[in-house]
Order: C-alpha cells, then sequence, then structure tokens
C-alpha cells in the first residue's frame, strides 16, 4: 500500500506555568517551543486551497500554531490562557492539543504525529493510535 509522510517543524514563544507543580516550572516562565508534526496518509486528497488530490495535507493547515495568537495561533500567549481547562501546559499536553486541533482542520485518514520540545534536550511525542 504506498504511503505518504509529511513532516514540518516551526517555533513559537509562549510563557505558561504548571499548576501545583512544587518548583520553578509552577511559576510564569517563557519558552522557544519546536514543534515537529508528521502527516501520514496512504492517499493523496484535495486540500482547502487546492481541489486536486495531490496532497495528504496541506502544509499550511499543519503550521496553524505559528501564527500570533490573535490570528488563531499560539505565538506570545500565555499557554494557560489559551488552552481549553483540559490541557495542562506541559509539553505532553501542549502536544495533544495541537493534535487534536489539527486533526480537526485535515481529511479523514490522516494520523497525526505531534513532538513539542519546551528546552534544547527534551521533546514530548503524542499521536492517536
Ligand atoms: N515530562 C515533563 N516534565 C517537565 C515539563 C514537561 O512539560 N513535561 N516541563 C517542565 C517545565 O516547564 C520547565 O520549564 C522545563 O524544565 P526542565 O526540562 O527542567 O528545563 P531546564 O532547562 O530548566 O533544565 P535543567 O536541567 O534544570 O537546567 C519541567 N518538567
Ligand atoms: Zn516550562
Amino acid at each position: 500500500m504506498p504511503k505518504w509522510t509529511l513532516t514540518t517543524e516551526f517555533k513559537f514563544e509562549a510563557a505558561h506555568y504548571i499548576k501545583n507543580y512544587d518548583g520553578p516550572c509552577g511559576r510564569l516562565h517563557g519558552h522557544s517551543y519546536r514543534v515537529r508534526i508528521e502527516a501520514i496518509a496512504h492517499r493523496l486528497q484535495a486540500s482547502q486551497y487546492c481541489p486536486n488530490p495531490v496532497m495528504v495535507a496541506d502544509f499550511r493547515s499543519l503550521r496553524w500554531a505559528k501564527r500570533d495568537v490573535l490570528k488563531g495561533g499560539l505565538d506570545h500567549c500565555v499557554l494557560n490562557e489559551v488552552l481549553p481547562e483540559a490541557y495542562e501546559t506541559t509539553a505532553e499536553m501542549i502536544a495533544q492539543y495541537i493534535h487534536d486541533k489539527t486533526k480537526k482542520q485535515l481529511p479523514e485518514g490522516v494520523k497525526l504525529k505531534v513532538a513539542v520540545s519546551e528546552t534544547a534536550d527534551s521533546w514530548a511525542t503524542y499521536e492517536d493510535d
């Protein structure tokens, strides 16, 4: 079966604190977040921007989170104020939030893997199996 994997990386700047965290991460502080998204599909489809079945998904629809928060992204926001209550601002749950919101914008049958890094040496990855 044919299989395509798209990979895209981007950054956004944001502040956060982890609720009830006993340590510095419980205080408001900032990160240059790095995000890597993989979108995997067995067929190509039309997209919002192109009616021809030539893409897994448009790269533009994978990279929404890098936009300014006032334009629907996560750049230059306080994550605790923007993420719904159900998501804590750990790298694990930011990855889950980006995954869930991105998935809603994609055609059926596209599998997503989202990795988030807040420091140079740590990544958290989320995918729905
Ligand atoms: N599993 C997770 N652990 C931690 C998370 C997280 O999202 N998931 N987040 C934090 C804090 O947000 C913190 O800002 C990052 O902490 P840390 O990795 O410790 O970063 P430092 O650069 O400060 O690391 P040092 O080794 O202390 O210099 C914490 N944990
Ligand atoms: Zn942090």
